[in-house]
């Protein structure tokens, strides 16, 4: 028996269909995370968990327990915002002792977790401060030990991360992750962003309009996306279109050998191939590519070049390192394209 469960959960707002016969298992301790566009049913998912809204139909089961119907307060769950809810008024020592203080524990103890989950967090020292003395990061810190420190079954983070400048975010990608590891908690992690869904994940499942499209490691979703929607939502994406043929995809009247192509010879498809997975090389007069391009135009962004290529009549983004063994193509130049079979993925 899984850990949280959702069975046959939907949650219909008047005739709009938020979240769709959901089904969905998460393990004890595990880092999952629910992916998606907005509007696709991420936070309703996640507040129906917390208790903030009632399912219209389906069940929510926690470590055995039926919570369909338990009010918020009644359910051991944790959970961060996107704004950082802490009390301005209040010193940093005050805002994570509050809970604490609500369960009427005695002042020794609440000294000694509070201190616990300041050096937890990475802000001993920082107890007397306001809220307006705080960097965006330390608020969510703050608002991480607050939670943390009334050890709760199951920790919510709802875009935890949105508010913050782009380094701050990474900094606070790795160290949301560490921290989840030392604590073991199981947590629920709802994002638009595909980056920090990949980077802290153990699991992640892919929403749109209100259901889930697939569930997987980072790797599984990266590499073997389910759907066309999947590959495009997920990192950057070429699909070429062509037909299926023995052992391959034909693109263009160019046979692609792909490792497996189970499926109808003739059927359509779309056959995925990640920018960073092509190798792109300057012809020279004696060879003979598989497959020929044209350079169209080239972009430099510091720590790799963008190429935009020509070949079997549509086009790839390609991605190369900026590394002075690889040859830099100008747009009109002549490539030959490979990449290991293995790298396509044909999607129906
Ligand atoms: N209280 C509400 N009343 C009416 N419709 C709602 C309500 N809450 C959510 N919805 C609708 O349900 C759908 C899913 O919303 P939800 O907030 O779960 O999406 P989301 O994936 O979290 O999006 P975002 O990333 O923008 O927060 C949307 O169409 C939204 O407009």
């Amino acid at each position: 028996m899984s850990f949280v469960n959702f069975q046959g959960v939907t949650k219909s707002f008047g005739a709009t269909v938020a979240v769709e016969e959901l089904n969905l298992q998460i393990e004890q301790g595990e880092f999952f995370s629910l992916l998606g566009p907005s509007g696709c049913g991420k936070s309703t998912t996640l507040r129906m968990l917390a208790g903030f809204i009632a399912p219209s139909t389906g069940r929510i089961g926690v470590h055995g327990r039926d919570i369909t119907t338990l009010p918020p307060e009644a359910r051991d769950i944790g959970i961060v915002f996107q704004n950082y809810a802490i009390f301005p008024h209040m010193t940093v020592f005050d805002n994570i002792a509050f809970g604490l203080v609500e369960r009427r524990e005695d002042r020794a103890t609440i000294k000694r977790k509070v201190d616990a989950a300041l050096e937890q967090v990475g802000l001993s020292g920082y107890g007397e401060r306001y809220e307006r003395e705080l960097s965006g990061g330390q608020k969510q810190r703050v608002a991480l030990a607050r939670v943390l420190v009334i050890e709760p079954e199951i920790l919510l983070l709802d875009e935890p991360l949105s508010a913050l400048d782009k380094k701050m975010r990474e900094e606070m990608k790795f160290w949301i992750k560490n921290i989840q590891k030392s604590v073991g908690i199981t947590t629920i992690y709802v994002t638009h962003d595909q980056s920090e869904a990949l980077t802290m994940s153990d699991r992640i499942a892919i929403m749109n309009e209100g259901r889930v499209l697939q569930i997987g490691s980072p790797v599984e979703i990266y590499e073997h996306p389910n759907s066309r929607f999947i590959a495009e939502f997920i990192g950057e994406s070429n699909l070429l279109s062509g037909r299926l043929a023995d052992g391959g995809v034909m693109v263009g009247g160019v046979k692609v050998p792909v490792p497996e192509a189970s499926g109808q010879t003739d059927q359509e498809v779309a056959l995925l191939i990640r920018p960073e997975q092509i190798r792109l090389e300057p012809i020279t007069p004696d060879e003979t590519p598989k497959l020929e391009g044209r350079v169209i135009d080239e972009v430099y962004q510091g720590s790799i070049r963008r190429y935009l290529v020509e070949t079997m009549g549509q086009r790839l983004n390609v991605e190369v390192p900026n590394r002075p063994d690889l040859a830099q193509l100008p747009p009109g130049a002549d490539v030959s394209l490979y990449w290991r079979p293995e790298s396509g993925v044909v999607l129906r």
